[in-house]
């Protein structure tokens, strides 16, 4: 084997490292290795301009501090080897430091603010993001943390005031059923990033049919926010029509109430179908089987994109699926994620999740469907609806929205409609093919599972407490 003498010198090095009595001295470490510096992240992190991250911001380089109690946290010369007596050839050395303050001192200052009950007086002019909102709602508890995300968000404070919602952006996002519109909202009620989940592949459509049903639209991100926006800030906030790509942009017309559709209003095509869907984490991104709710989300998305038939049309017309999941943060019917955890181990000792959310001080529900209802309307889907679900309570409360429901949607649970096909639903546009079926779990965590002890103890009890109008799944020997 032949040895360069370069491989020789590194090796004896190492061993000279391995064995040494003492610890190294700074002369002995091989020499350091900096990373090349990649001109183009240098060139992105220039024309970023102020240095923001999530949880900070204004960081950047600043004259180093120079007193001598303040000389041991930023003393290089340790660091980088130099004999200290070059510091004073350096006394004013930039260092890379935030303006901002600790998050914690943040904190204190908003609640001190909010203690004393002047929650607009909060200084906002730390952040050096403007807030884009233009609903005139008053600001956020949180006014330390503004800049970083301009939330439209009220105060729980005062929940007479009319609820708002404004979209903030819309993206398109391609599902196992087809391409959807994500939208994301913000309110004037809770500190929450409410969902609408849109679909209405029409919208791709360069020339629509003159007959087609007007397109599923939001009218606050399609309103002009400001006198200065320009359409690539339209273009980037979703606000824009037909399908997005290098060659084709264009910005949405500006929203004035004569302009906006209303989805729905017409005789002929079914109402759009929607589903008002709450946060689960554990049934949507853990695929746990103690509930039903990943499967209702991704059944909702699938059902929503089957292709609708018209059914004045001669030779039985089909239009695009559309309709929309309005996805609402109120984990755990609302008691949040903390509390559903407890209230599982509650169960695990024997108790059902009405009773198990009862004990731990709880309503068996505590949702409200007020914002969900300001973001149906926004959407212009107030007008008619079909919504898929079982739940008595929540048609009740979007009617008392002002939301005309025109039909109401059952969601069979997967594991009844497996072990008995009658309770499968064919009264609707729809007749569910076997691959049909097969396709509905396809996309979920583990799909194939559609039974479990839990999940059965959890539809029951939705049934036989909650009064969810399913017909009860009852062990029959001959299915
Ligand atoms: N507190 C509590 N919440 C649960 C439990 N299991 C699921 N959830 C939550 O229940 C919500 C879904 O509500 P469900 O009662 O399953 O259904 P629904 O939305 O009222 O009615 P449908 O429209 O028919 O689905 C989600 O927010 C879940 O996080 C549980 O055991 N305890």
């Amino acid at each position: 084997m032949v040895h360069h003498s370069s491989d020789l010198q590194a090796d004896a090095a190492l061993l000279d490292l391995l064995t040494a009595s003492t610890p190294p001295t700074r002369k002995t470490l091989l020499p350091r290795r900096d990373a090349a510096l990649d001109p183009l992240l240098i060139a992105a992190a220039a024309a970023s301009g102020p240095h923001v991250t999530r949880n900070h911001y204004a960081h950047d380089f600043f004259p180093g501090v120079t007193l001598p109690q303040h000389e041991g946290s930023w003393d290089w010369t340790k660091f980088t080897g130099e004999s200290s007596s070059t510091k004073k050839d350096h006394p004013r050395r930039l260092a890379y430091v935030s303006k901002q303050a600790p998050r914690r001192q943040r904190l204190g200052l908003a609640n001190t603010t909010e203690d004393s009950g002047k929650e607009n007086d909060v200084p906002t002019s730390q952040s050096p993001l403007t807030p884009v909102d233009n609903i005139d709602i008053p600001q956020k508890r949180h006014a330390a943390e503004l800049g970083t995300d301009a939330k439209v968000v009220g105060s729980a404070r005062n929940p007479t005031a009319p609820v708002q919602v404004k979209c903030m952006a819309r993206t398109r996002i391609p599902t196992p059923h087809g391409s959807a519109f994500l939208h994301l909202y913000h309110n004037n009620r809770d500190n929450k990033e409410h969902l609408a989940i849109v679909v209405d592949s029409a919208q791709y459509d360069d020339q629509p049919s003159p007959d087609a049903p007007p397109h599923i639209r939001s009218a606050s991100l399609d309103s002009v926010w400001s006198d200065t926006e320009t359409e690539m800030d339209r273009i980037t906030r979703g606000a824009y029509v037909g399908k997005l790509s290098s060659s084709s942009q264009r910005p949405s017309s500006a929203f004035t109430p004569s302009t906006h559709n209303t989805p729905g209003t017409s005789n002929d095509i079914p109402s759009p179908l929607i589903r008002i869907h709450s946060e689960c984490f554990t049934g949507e991104t853990v695929g746990s089987m103690r509930c039903d709710c990943g499967e209702q989300l991704d059944e909702a998305i699938r059902q929503i994109s089957q292709p609708v038939a018209v059914p004045a049309s001669p030779s039985r017309k089909t239009i695009p699926g559309r309709g929309a999941v309005i996805y609402m943060r109120q984990e755990g019917r609302g008691i949040g994620l903390l509390s559903k955890i407890r209230a599982y181990n509650l169960q695990d000792l024997g108790h059902d999740t009405v009773t198990a959310n009862l004990m731990l001080g709880h309503k068996a529900d505590e949702r409200g469907y007020e914002i969900a209802g300001a973001i149906l309307r926004d959407l212009g889907l107030s007008e008619g609806v079909r919504v898929l679900t079982n739940n008595p309570d929540k048609v009740a409360a979007l009617e008392k929205e002002g939301v005309r429901i025109d039909e109401r949607v059952p969601m069979i649970p997967r594991s009844w409609k497996c072990r008995n096909p009658h309770l499968a639903d064919h009264s609707h546009n729809e007749i569910p093919s076997e691959s049909d079926e097969r396709k509905a779990g396809a996309t979920l965590i583990g799909g194939n599972a559609v039974y479990g002890e839990d999940l059965d103890k959890y539809l029951r009890t939705k049934v036989l407490r909650m009064g969810h109008m399913l017909p009860l799944w009852l062990e029959d020997p001959e299915v």
